[in-house]
């Protein structure tokens, strides 16, 4: 008789996708030391290279990721019917197999909240958890964690682009700050599933953050990959006691595309379970956004049309994943691609940037 594991999610398998597995590892990570005075150089090298670094000596305690994590799975590993009770995700709430209302879905399942006190207390009213109030208030101090890291590095890239320090992240710090949070499992798959595809299963699939900034720890299971400039997929080998921060395609456009919004997608390990949290930092929902005029060199055009937060997220919920969400608010200019990225590379060297 085949005992399934508790962790297995409920549905089959049959829409999932598969991908060749990737041998690429990343080691030219850039790592970022929030101790370091002199980060703010490098940190805006790694967002306009890669749109991705790591992140040390953040200051968040060891213990208070690990008991999180610890929340988060004593309710993935509660029976189904149970995790049902908190969902579907819409868009807060648990979810499982199905990514966003348009299609989507991965080998993982997740509970997704809103980055607001009341708006965590008002959901524990629908979660089932042995010990509720715990997970409540570890969750709540993790996100203020998220919040504040999150803030410390905009500061510091701010002025690494000559801005005032609270330039990028008021926007995240505002009361009104539109930030969600995410806490996602992949449980492990049937080994005989990748031993006789040759594959990997994908666990989420390829997309950017629509938001401001993505914070991400995970445990010590691999599974996440970013996509290189040259279009190419590198592993990014798990550190627990890290940060791993992307930009979001609102940071690329308020730099006008010099920052780089960073395509990633999560496969997942055919043994190993793998939880990851994610803070998502995101401005109020009437904010605007467009390329910031301080960061504009001379002479240089505007690639995006201006949109208010609201607009661009309603956009983002009528999206499947992978697409490029950004493209209906780009603006075509009649030069070709090539020439206008050398005039605006001059434009930003004449800008003194
Ligand atoms: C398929 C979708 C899920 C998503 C909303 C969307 O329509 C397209 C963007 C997706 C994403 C990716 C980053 C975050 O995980 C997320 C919460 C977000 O803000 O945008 C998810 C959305 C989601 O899962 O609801
Ligand atoms: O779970 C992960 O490691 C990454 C998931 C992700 O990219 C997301 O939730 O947006
Ligand atoms: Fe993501």
């Amino acid at each position: 008789m085949v005992v399934l594991s508790q962790q297995q999610p409920p549905l089959d398998n049959t829409f999932i996708r598969t991908c060749k597995p990737v041998a690429n590892t990343l080691t030219g990570i850039p790592v970022i030391d929030m101790a370091s005075p002199s980060s703010h150089a490098r940190l805006v090298e790694a967002c306009e290279e890669l749109g991705f670094f790591k992140v040390v000596n953040h200051g968040v305690s060891i213990d208070l990721m690990a008991r999180l994590e610890a929340c988060a799975l004593q309710f993935f590993n509660m029976p189904q019917a149970d995790k049902n009770r908190a969902g579907p995700p819409s868009p807060f709430g648990y979810g499982s197999k199905r990514i966003g209302p348009n299609g989507d879905v991965g080998w993982v399942e997740y509970l997704l909240f809103a980055a607001k006190s009341a708006s965590i207390a008002h959901k524990f009213n629908s979660i089932a958890h042995e010990d509720p109030d715990t997970f409540r208030r570890v969750l709540e101090e993790y996100v203020g964690e998220m919040r504040r890291v999150s803030c410390e590095v905009l500061e510091r890239i701010a002025l690494g682009l000559g801005l005032a320090r609270d330039a990028l992240s008021k926007l995240v710090e505002s009361e009104e700050s539109d930030s969600c949070f995410r806490l996602n499992h992949y449980p492990p798959c049937q080994e005989m599933f990748q031993a006789l595809s040759g594959r990997n299963l994908v666990g989420f699939g390829e997309h950017t953050d629509p938001q401001i900034i993505s914070v991400l720890r995970s445990n010590n299971t691999s599974g996440l990959q970013i996509a290189l400039k040259d279009g190419t997929w590198a592993l990014v080998p798990p550190d627990q006691h890290s940060f791993f921060i992307n930009v979001g395609d609102s940071l690329q456009v308020l730099t006008n595309g010099r920052f780089r919004s960073v395509k990633h997608r999560v496969m997942t390990d055919s043994r190993r379970s793998r939880v990851s949290m994610i803070y998502f930092g995101g401005p109020a929902l009437t904010q605007k956004i467009s390329p910031m005029d301080s960061l504009m060199g001379e002479g240089e055009e505007s690639l995006y049309k201006e949109f208010t937060w609201c607009e661009y997220k309603n956009s983002v919920y009528k999206s499947r994943l992978a697409d490029n969400r950004l493209q209906p608010f780009e603006i075509a200019h009649t030069k070709s691609a090539a020439a206008s990225e050398t005039d605006q590379a001059v434009a930003r060297g004449a800008g003194g940037q």
